[in-house]
């Protein structure tokens, strides 16, 4: 249809020209009460993975890509699988035999089937059914403007009508298969193009035929096809349904949106405030052009608030594992909840406040951690993938990382020194930097015992007086003993190791903590010397705390001879 907003003159369709698009309907629902609802129950899931998800493929599944899958769903905890479109292909036929004839379908799990309304495609679908216990099969036609114009030809009556008879058909191939537990369900496909009144109406159709009760529920599923508003207008046409549809108690009423402007997980989301009981969707959203709604974020984001999602989703390699073999598809780093990077913060200030968070956090307390809308070691990831480091991080990222691997917890200043060497080096190499190098550089920075190092000592602590210490040193390859006396063994050897290197070293800030809970648990030892306005760091680890704390004093010795070692070089270069 010509758009009349633009003159004729004006029409150049191979230009980018927005006039060529016209504004989506909005229904009138001034009485909307969708907004003020929230969800507090997981709706009736329905996979559509093995029928919408397959059909969009560019090689549509084969029987054991489509078993593979199928077990999946199930091990999820999908109880409806619409498991395909039986009358369009052999493998799809096969498929849904040999799930029928090997008995695969678990007892308290119903599959459904997709079919056109036409008596021919009716009659094979049935005939793939024969001896499932339970399935549900599911009958479609196009309703909207569009499609009754341009592809059947036929006016609002006619479409009706073949609905009717789509309906009616279903009813009584079904009948000729007693054994079976029966559910129908039925789609004006296209519902979002359709005029809403005139869907409701299409709808009552069908339902005046199934007759359905209470205890034999039909399912009316309205697809946003294609989808083309905003997930409020969705909503509002929703909740139209929801109060116009006829049988009201006797119908589970469904939803199955598509994603084409990006919004179909919130549609859905929308739709079931609005009166939805049911939603169809995918494991990440595979699916026709832009996809189906993704089923796995809609249940993570209900977990994420505190409810319970029906489906178990905490393996998600498998998830990604059977997704990506039987799509051939890759998951995008940044899909919501699975993704690579989805829990991994780069960025200084949020890995600031994540270790700071993580930091006061105990078990009992509810999740309420900045940046991390959900605790990855739920979906089992490491907290090695929350916080990564390159050019954009800071100090507290550059020390949690070094704390995951070493379990160090370094003074503040420490930090602050640290996240210099590091910063430089992701300059330099204007990539991200591991945990490995980290640890290496921190070690190779701090923890140096060349060219002093301490064999043993002996102390000889005094009650209110100065301590006097005797250590057996190895200095530039010699073997030698030092003594050195001080108010506490640091001091005594601090004054020794100054003696002794020509250094003019004072302790300005020492830390210790244990690196685990066991009382035989070695400790760390951090110790900032200063010299000459120049701060030195050491870094040791060890069983014996004294010990340790000699071997960090001699690490930040070794840093300030190598100092001045360099500087000597400089001079006289
Ligand atoms: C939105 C959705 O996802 S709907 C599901 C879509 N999925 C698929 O189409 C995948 C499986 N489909 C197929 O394998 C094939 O389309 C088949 C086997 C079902 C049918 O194949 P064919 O009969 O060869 O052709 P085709 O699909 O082109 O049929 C179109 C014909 O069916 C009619 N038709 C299409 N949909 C329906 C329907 N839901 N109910 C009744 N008639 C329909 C069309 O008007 C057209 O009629 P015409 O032949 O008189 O012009
Ligand atoms: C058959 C229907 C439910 C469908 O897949 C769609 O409209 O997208």
């Amino acid at each position: 249809m010509n758009n009349p907003s633009i003159p004729a003159s004006d029409r150049t369709p191979s230009a980018f020209d927005h006039r060529k698009y016209v504004a989506y309907d909005t229904p009138t629902l001034p009485d909307r009460t969708w907004p003020d609802r929230v969800i507090t129950q997981a709706p009736i899931w329905c996979s559509v993975d093995l029928r919408d998800g397959n059909q969009a493929l560019v090689d549509p599944m084969t029987v054991p890509q489509k078993l593979m899958m199928f077990e999946l769903l199930v091990d999820l905890g999908f109880k409806e699988i619409e498991i395909g479109f039986p009358s369009a292909s052999q493998t799809e036929f096969d498929f849904c035999r040999q799930l029928i004839e090997e008995e695969r379908i678990p007892a308290d799990v119903t599959i459904q089937v997709l079919v056109q309304a036409r008596e021919p495609l009716i009659a094979r679908t049935f005939e793939a059914l024969k001896g499932v216990k339970q399935a549900i099969v599911h009958v479609y036609n196009s309703t909207s403007r569009v499609q009754r114009e341009q592809v059947f030809r036929q006016d609002m009556n006619a479409i009706r009508q073949l609905a009717r008879q789509g309906a009616r058909w279903v009813k009584n191939y079904a009948q000729q298969y007693p054994d079976t537990q029966w559910r129908f369900q039925y789609s004006p496909e296209s519902f979002t193009g359709t005029e809403l009144e005139y869907a409701i109406s299409v709808c009552n159709a069908v339902l005046d035929v199934w007759q359905p009760s209470a205890e034999a529920k039909a399912i009316i599923n309205l697809p946003a096809t294609v989808e083309m508003s905003t997930p409020n207008v969705f909503a509002d046409q929703v909740e139209r349904v929801h109060r116009a549809l006829a049988y009201r108690d006797a119908v589970v009423l469904s939803v199955h949106t598509h994603n084409d402007r990006g919004t179909g997980i919130a549609a859905s989301e929308l739709a079931v405030m609005a009166g939805a009981d049911r939603v169809e969707g995918t494991l990440l959203g595979n699916g026709e052009r832009t996809g189906n709604m993704d089923i796995f974020t809609m249940a993570m984001n209900l977990y994420s608030r505190g409810v319970d999602p029906e489906l178990n989703l905490a393996d998600v390699e498998r998830i990604e594992q059977v997704y990506t073999t039987c799509t051939n598809l890759p998951v995008h780093p940044r899909h919501p909840y699975i993704g690579e990077l989805v829990y991994t913060a780069f960025s200084g200030s949020h890995q600031d406040a994540i270790k700071k968070c993580l930091a006061v956090r105990q078990p009992e307390d509810p999740w309420e951690v900045a940046y991390l809308p959900i605790d990855p070691a739920d979906l089992g990831r490491s907290y090695e993938a929350v916080i990564r480091v390159n050019s954009q991080s800071g100090k507290g990222g550059v020390a949690y990382l070094l704390e995951q691997n070493t379990g160090y917890r370094l003074p503040r200043a420490l930090q602050v020194a640290f996240a210099q060497v590091v910063q430089q080096e992701s300059e330099r190499s204007a990539k991200e930097i591991h945990a490995a190098w980290i640890t290496q550089a921190f070690h190779d920075a701090y923890s140096q015992q060349a060219p002093l190092s301490v064999e043993s000592y002996r102390l000889n602590a005094a009650r209110g007086g100065k301590d006097q210490l005797s250590v057996e040193v190895i200095y530039h390859g010699q073997a030698q003993t030092w003594v050195g006396q001080g108010q506490g063994p640091l001091a005594a050897w601090v004054n020794a190791v100054n003696n002794h290197c020509g250094l003019s070293l004072e302790v300005d800030d020492y830390a210790e903590h244990s690196l685990g809970h066991d009382k035989d648990a070695d400790a760390v030892a951090f110790v900032a010397l200063k010299g000459n306005d120049t701060v030195f760091w050491g870094c040791a680890t060890g069983s014996d705390i004294v010990r340790t704390a000699l071997d960090a004093v001699v690490a930040g010795a070794n840093a300030a001879i190598k100092q001045a070692v360099d500087k000597q070089d400089k001079q006289s270069a």
